[in-house]
């Protein structure tokens, strides 16, 4: 049923409904609006601005709210301006019309949960944390980043390797989460690896009439055959309850591409020489990658049979030590207790952490060996990122913005004696 909301509110969620409304779908977001819509918020609150440009025509945001003690370590919230496309006809809404539903207060948007919420919700949280008098004692950044959901090579990946990241002296980063479907909040302390593999089967072309070993699609399809059984024995243990899904490795095909295109569609009567087949792998951050290697190259590829592959893996699997990309959610992390006990004094739940079955900018920063949590309060919400009809609550977005005030007041007035 739909809510009340103060004048504030209703301005903060008009902010976002404006944010959703810029085109930042690939493959061509419209960087420059965005950045200038986000630029004129960060204006309005009195953050400084710094438009960095590692690359020509994708801009990266950084926000500063200055500490009174700017030489402590900093805090960093991030959060991606592109999304993923979306076929709009496919819509109860138009994806980037940000429609709000007034019976349940829906707000529907490409990028209403992942992740326009929380760059949003960063900026609203500081402008009203400033207006109630509040003075951080680190200094807090927001980091407005391009092509995360491309892989970041042009984005946070340049972002981490700069002198003006290494400036800031971050010692903690947020980074996107997931929603909830439960009352409790969802923190995420490690992402899957991201992999991309390409398989590509050659054979002997011939009549669609005759039957004959050898052909493209025969390989390519024993190989998908090899991968679906995998992937069988990976779900089971998900459907059983014995692993959460973001702790098995998933191997999903996104596309097939074979035959010879006609006018009408595909010649029917002839059987292809070549057959190729995209597949999108997410391995748990402890993975045994040996062994996944001997069965691609002896189950799934094998080579005697025609068929290659390549393999794509975006970003870091390790930091500079050789460690896997884990930020400890426990004692053991001083900025743990501060970040969990914020979120309950909040007023709010949350839940056990959890590896995220999804990868995000956050393994950029882990690799440096900066703690790194993903984040998006959202309760009560199903997950619909990269899904039709994304959509966030009004009431679930405002209750966001208040969830932040907590911890970014939080973490920006932690005191450690040590280092950090
Ligand atoms: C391949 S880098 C990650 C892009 C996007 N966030 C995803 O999980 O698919
Ligand atoms: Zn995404
Ligand atoms: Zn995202």
């Amino acid at each position: 049923s739909a809510s009340v909301f103060s004048e504030d509110e209703e301005t903060q969620i008009s902010h976002f409904q404006q944010y959703l409304r810029i085109r930042t779908a690939h493959p061509d977001p419209e960087y420059t609006s965005a950045a200038s819509f986000l630029l004129s918020l960060a204006d309005s609150i009195g953050l400084q601005t710094l438009t960095l440009e590692f690359v020509p025509n994708k801009p990266l945001l950084l926000l500063t709210w200055l500490g009174s003690d700017p030489s402590l370590p900093s805090i960093l919230l991030n959060s991606h301006i592109d999304s993923v496309p979306a076929e709009p006809d496919k819509w109860v809404h138009p994806p980037f019309s940000a429609t709000r539903d007034p019976a349940t207060g829906h707000i529907y948007a490409r990028g209403a949960q992942d992740d326009k919420c929380i760059a949003i919700q960063y900026l609203e949280a500081i402008r009203s944390l400033k207006k109630s008098g509040f003075t951080p004692l680190r200094s807090i950044h927001i980091s407005l980043v391009p092509d995360e959901e491309i892989g970041g090579a042009d984005g946070s990946m340049k972002f981490v390797q700069s002198e003006e990241f290494r400036k800031l002296n971050v010692g903690l980063v947020l980074d996107e989460g997931q929603a909830s479907l439960s009352d409790e909040f969802r923190v995420f302390y490690a992402d899957r690896l991201p992999w991309r593999m390409i398989v590509k089967a050659t054979g002997s072309p011939g009549h669609g009439s005759r039957m004959y070993d050898g052909t493209a699609m025969e390989r390519l399809m024993d190989c998908a055959e090899a991968i679906a059984r995998f992937r069988d024995c990976q779900f089971d243990m998900v459907k059983a309850g014995i692993r959460p899904a973001s702790e098995v490795i998933s191997v999903n095909p996104v596309y097939m591409k074979a035959g010879t295109p006609s006018p009408s569609g595909f010649v029917m009567n002839m059987q292809p020489s070549e057959a190729e087949m995209g597949f999108d792998i997410r391995l748990p951050p402890t993975v045994h990658l040996e062994q996944l290697m001997e069965r691609i190259n002896k189950e799934w590829v094998p080579a005697y049979k025609n068929m290659s592959y390549t393999l794509i893996k975006t970003g870091p699997a390790r930091d500079c030590n050789g460690k896997v990309l884990l930020t400890p959610a426990n004692e053991s992390n001083p900025w743990w207790p501060v970040f969990k006990q914020a979120v309950i004094s909040s007023g709010n739940k949350l839940a056990k952490p959890e590896i995220l079955s999804s990868t995000t900018d956050a393994r950029f920063m882990r690799a440096l060996g900066i703690p790194t949590f993903g984040f998006s309060p959202m309760a009560s919400t199903p997950i619909l990122l990269h899904d039709h009809n994304e959509f966030l609550k009004d009431e679930v977005f405002v209750k966001g913005i208040k969830v932040y005030e907590s911890i970014i007041s939080a973490l920006s007035s932690f005191k450690l004696a040590s280092s950090i």
